[in-house]
Order: C-alpha cells, then sequence, then structure tokens
C-alpha cells in the first residue's frame, strides 16, 4: 500500500486543534466525584448541569480555535455551536467513562451514573455508546479532531452557508482519515468506525432533553446558559 504522510499544513493544522483541545479542559474532574461518593439524584441533575455549563462554554474556547471557524458567517457559528453541544457532552462523557482507570473504577463509576436519577430506559443506548467509543482506544488527537469534526457538521438546523462549513469538515475529515491509518495500520476501517460512532452519538443526543426532563426528581432547574442552548425549559 502506498505510504501514508501527512503534509506540512496537516500537521499544524493537528497540532493547532490538540492544543486548544488539551488547553480547555473541564476545570474539575468529574469522574473522581462520582467515585468519591453516591450523590442524590438532585445532587447528580446539580452536578451535570454545572459541569455541562463548564464544558459548553469550554467548548466555544475549542471552536474558536479551530482554524477557519471565526470566518463563518457569524449566525452559522452560533448554529453549529448549538447544534452540536449535546453530542459534544456525549463524546468528552464516553472519553471520561473509557478513561484508563485503576481496577474496579469504572465497574463503580457506572454503578454510580446508573444510580444517578438517569431514567433506566436510557440507560442501555448510553453505556452502548461508551463502551464502543472506549474499544476504539482512540488517541487524544483521534478524540480532538473528532470534537472538531462534530462541531463543523453542515447539516445542523439553520445553517446557511452549508458549503463553508463542508470544506471545513472535509479537511478535518481528510487530516482524521491519515491519523487513522497511522496510528492503526492494522485495521483497515478504522476511519470509517470512528466515523459510524458518530451516527450512534446523534441517536443518543436526541434522548438527552427527555433524559433531563425525566430525570427521578421534582422541579428540574437548569442554568440561563442550559436553557438556550439546550431544548429545555
Ligand atoms: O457530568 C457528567 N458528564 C460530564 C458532562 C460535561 C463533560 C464531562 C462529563 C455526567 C454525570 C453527571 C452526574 C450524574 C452522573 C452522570 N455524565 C454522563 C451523562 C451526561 C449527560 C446525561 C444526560 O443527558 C447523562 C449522563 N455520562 C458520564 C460518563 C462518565 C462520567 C460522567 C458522565
Amino acid at each position: 500500500r502506498e505510504k501514508v504522510e501527512m503534509t506540512k499544513e496537516q500537521r499544524a493544522l493537528m497540532k493547532a486543534i490538540v492544543d486548544a483541545y488539551n488547553r480547555h479542559q473541564i476545570p474539575q474532574d468529574v469522574a473522581k466525584k462520582l467515585l468519591q461518593e453516591q450523590y442524590s439524584a438532585e445532587e447528580n441533575f446539580l452536578l451535570l448541569t454545572e459541569m455541562a455549563t463548564s464544558q459548553v462554554q469550554v467548548l466555544v474556547e475549542f471552536t474558536k480555535n479551530i482554524p477557519g471557524f471565526l470566518s463563518l458567517d457569524r449566525e452559522d457559528q452560533i448554529a453549529l455551536l448549538k447544534g452540536s453541544t449535546v453530542e459534544a457532552m456525549f463524546l468528552r462523557s464516553a472519553q471520561v467513562f473509557s478513561r484508563k482507570m485503576p481496577n474496579g473504577h469504572t465497574v463503580v463509576l457506572e454503578e454510580r451514573i446508573r444510580k444517578s436519577g438517569i431514567p433506566d430506559e436510557f440507560m442501555t443506548p448510553m453505556f452502548n455508546f461508551y463502551k464502543s467509543i472506549g474499544e476504539l482506544h482512540m488517541v487524544q488527537e483521534e478524540q480532538a479532531i473528532l470534537t472538531a469534526i462534530t462541531i463543523l457538521m453542515p447539516d445542523r438546523p439553520y445553517v446557511k452557508d452549508h458549503q463553508a462549513v463542508e470544506r471545513l469538515q472535509e479537511t478535518m475529515l481528510n487530516v482524521l482519515r491519515k491519523l487513522c491509518v497511522l496510528q492503526h495500520p492494522q485495521e483497515q476501517q478504522y476511519f470509517a468506525r470512528l466515523l459510524g460512532r458518530l451516527t450512534e452519538l446523534r441517536t443518543l443526543s436526541h434522548y438527552h432533553a427527555e433524559m433531563l426532563t425525566s430525570w427521578k426528581m421534582n422541579d428540574h432547574k437548569f442554568t440561563p446558559l442550559l436553557c438556550e442552548i439546550w431544548d429545555v425549559q
């Protein structure tokens, strides 16, 4: 097979994305908190809204560092962010869940999430997704570029200049394709499997609003930012 090489531009693009991804991390580690103790449904709901609120802010900073994003139409920038925050949150949650942890911690973490207040009917699709992400053993470059690809989805609602977004996403897809061949030379279809997860991610994010509004507690309070960006309340 022909030798796959990244161009200088592609390596620079990847470095910019990975640096931004690492710079904009969630401040505190939600997995550590969850491993400490089992919280009530109310405390878990509050923890989720706090984590998700800070993740949206982090995601905005990350997105501003995606080369070309700030040259897009301003309203399209908003449409892309609004359309991708839930998927980015589940993608990040999956990465948190499948991070290498000391023996038995993942089991405890899964248990804590199962008892967090999320309605039971969402557990299977959610954990199936988390485990399917875990099985891919993504390197952080792949995680960062996959997040950028999720944000640069041309078919989000209300995007006007479809093509401009498609061009940016295509650039990212080309980098990811080469990266997959270089990182997983033994797995021919690794790139295709990775993109297949984005379909699973979109399906999971359809459950999101209902997961929140049917959280096992009364009076679900959201932050103003989450009301704005999620279709709740
Ligand atoms: O805080 C969290 N996720 C954050 C979000 C921002 C980015 C970092 C992770 C929450 C937990 C909050 C407290 C109750 C237990 C779930 N979480 C979920 C999750 C997220 C959203 C929903 C409903 O839409 C259901 C579950 N999956 C996780 C997998 C691993 C570790 C935390 C995980």
